[in-house]
């Protein structure tokens, strides 16, 4: 199968031949709406499918999922707002732990870590103004779980899937921070324009925290001098934008170092549409 080809039709056709890897990209591909209708209950037929074929990342995502309570995972928990304005809600046991566990160790097998060059040494070296390293899951690395988990959030901030960006998973050394800094992108930069007219606004943020072994690493808001640590599986999510569609410029925030341990967060920028072709 090319690494490349995601056309629905040559998947379904590898399917039929009993390609069990076509049969899991299918899976992600029904469970995204991506090419296809979504349709969760084929995503999940396809990724037992999968499994049973004997193809080895269908399996472990069978075991790790299992039993899988599609009703629960459509039904994000009730959120606690943190704030008014800017928008800010916690909500608790957002991600099962296991799963949790699950995107931090496929993310670290993904994360660069963030290492500068000495020159005295010649070794790598970590720089303490470096920001965060990040893994990046797009289509290649996506997972029926991870499109759980990013369905989840959509419903849990009211907002389409197409809409979500790639899914990121920030990994924190200690020292290690996301400076200060806003979500949105400006429309008063040139740069951004063509970014914006095809996929609109970054309307809210979602975090996931996936551990909570750490010190400090906290987020924190400007506004109101808040600062927020869930506990491992909770999410944080708040709105970039104000009800009548501006940008709200209260919500700048940033990940704090952790002073001692590690911290493994998944990030979600969500837009308010599909973008455009
Ligand atoms: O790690 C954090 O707490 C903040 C992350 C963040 O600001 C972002 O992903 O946009
Ligand atoms: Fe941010």
């Amino acid at each position: 199968m090319n690494p490349l080809d995601f056309d629905p039709q040559t998947l379904t056709a590898a399917a039929t031949t009993g390609d069990g890897a076509a049969m899991h990209r299918l899976a992600v591909l029904n469970a995204m709406g991506l090419g296809v209708r979504q349709d969760w209950r084929a995503a999940l037929e396809l990724l037992a499918r999968s499994a049973a074929s004997g193809f080895a990342p269908a399996r472990e995502e069978m075991q790790l999922l299992d039993p899988v309570d599609l009703a629960r995972w459509l039904t994000p928990p009730p959120p606690e707002r943190l704030s008014v304005s800017p928008a800010i809600l916690a909500i608790p046991g957002f991600v099962p732990s296991e799963v949790c566990d699950w995107l931090r160790a496929r993310a670290e097998a993904l994360t660069e870590p963030a290492l500068v060059y000495d020159r005295a040494t010649g070794e790598g070296r970590r720089e303490g103004v470096r920001t965060n390293a990040a893994a990046v899951f797009e289509l290649q690395r996506m997972s029926v779980t991870l499109a759980l988990v990013r369905e989840r959030i959509a419903r849990a901030a009211g907002l389409p899937v197409p809409g979500l960006e790639w899914t990121q998973v920030l990994h924190y050394s200690v020292g290690q921070t996301f400076d200060w800094h806003v979500d949105w992108l400006d429309p008063a930069l040139p740069g951004y324009a063509d970014d914006l007219a095809r996929r609109g606004q970054r309307i809210a943020t979602c975090l996931v925290y996936l551990n909570d072994d750490f010190e400090g690493g906290e987020t924190a808001f400007e506004a109101g001098d808040l600062r927020h640590r869930g506990r491992k599986g909770d999410a944080l999510l708040w709105a970039n934008t104000l009800p009548n569609g501006a940008i709200d410029q209260a919500t700048r925030h940033a990940g704090l170092p952790p002073t001692s341990g590690e911290k493994w967060v998944l990030s979600q920028w969500l837009r308010g549409r599909a973008p455009t072709a």
